[in-house]
């Protein structure tokens, strides 16, 4: 099967800092349904990589395929609509939450699909929201949840995710768990999430990549990987 998306020879270099190798030479696949957890200590470029993933950020060296095509070939902003990144800091347009949840279909030229954003705000816990309310005034969990749906209504082929439940309970953390996987399932996408938490990763993940020392190590199967690791805390940690 050929991969969705698929990176090889990726190097990044921290400018200044100096000149610090975040990595080298990295390459993974990601095919459809596959769901990966990050993982790894702070500071060793998980957020770099989904930045340079989703074309946010610049690499060194390596190249990129999304769909069989080099990065090249691509118009960045429709790369950007297929492999999508929901920041750790939820970032809220000017306006209302309405607006932020319609944004998506401006950009996109799509209909906005207010059933969908509905039924996801209500799996979410945000049914009773009003969303003619400041998106700036929404406390951090709510934001967080705005920012996952505005990215879902987008459609992607991967999503990628930076520490999107950081802010929440456990509650509602299991409701965005949920809500992912059955998107997952239904229609057929990818999600590569970095997270701390390993109960979390061991829900979720169907594979894991371990960031450190500027490498990536791939894991294939989760429960070989957790059988040797405590569940509690991040390996190093
Ligand atoms: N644009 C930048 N300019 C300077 N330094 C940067 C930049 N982006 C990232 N860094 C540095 O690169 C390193 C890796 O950052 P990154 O956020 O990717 O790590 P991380 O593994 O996601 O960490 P955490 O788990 O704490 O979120 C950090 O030392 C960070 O300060």
């Amino acid at each position: 099967m050929e991969p969705l998306l698929h990176f090889e020879r990726i190097s990044k270099t921290i400018k200044g800092n100096p000149d610090r190798q975040l990595f080298g030479r990295i390459e993974a696949n990601v095919i459809r349904s596959d769901k990966i957890a990050v993982i790894g200590p702070s500071g060793q470029g998980k957020s770099t990589l989904l930045r340079i993933l989703s074309l946010l950020d610049q690499y060194d060296e390596g190249e990129m395929y999304l769909q069989g095509r080099k990065v090249m070939e691509w118009q960045p902003k429709a790369w950007r609509q297929k492999v999508c990144y929901v920041a750790q800091q939820p970032f809220m347009l000017e306006g209302s939450v309405e607006d932020n949840l319609r944004i998506v279909s401006k950009l996109s030229g799509a209909e906005y699909d207010s059933q969908t954003a509905e039924a996801f705000l209500a799996k979410l816990g945000l049914a009773e929201l009003d969303l003619s309310k400041n998106a700036a005034s929404l406390s951090g969990g709510e934001k967080q949840r705005i920012s996952l749906i505005r990215s879902l209504l987008l459609r992607p082929e991967i999503l990628l995710l930076d520490e999107i439940t950081a802010s929440l309970d456990n509650h509602h953390k299991h409701a965005v768990e949920h809500v992912l996987a059955n998107w997952q399932l239904e229609e057929n996408r990818a999600c590569i999430w970095i997270t701390h938490d390993m109960e979390q990763a061991s829900r979720f993940a169907n594979q894991m990549w371990l960031m450190e020392e500027g490498r990536l190590t791939i894991h294939m199967d989760v429960p070989a990987f957790f059988s040797n690791r405590p569940l509690k805390s991040a390996p190093e940690e």
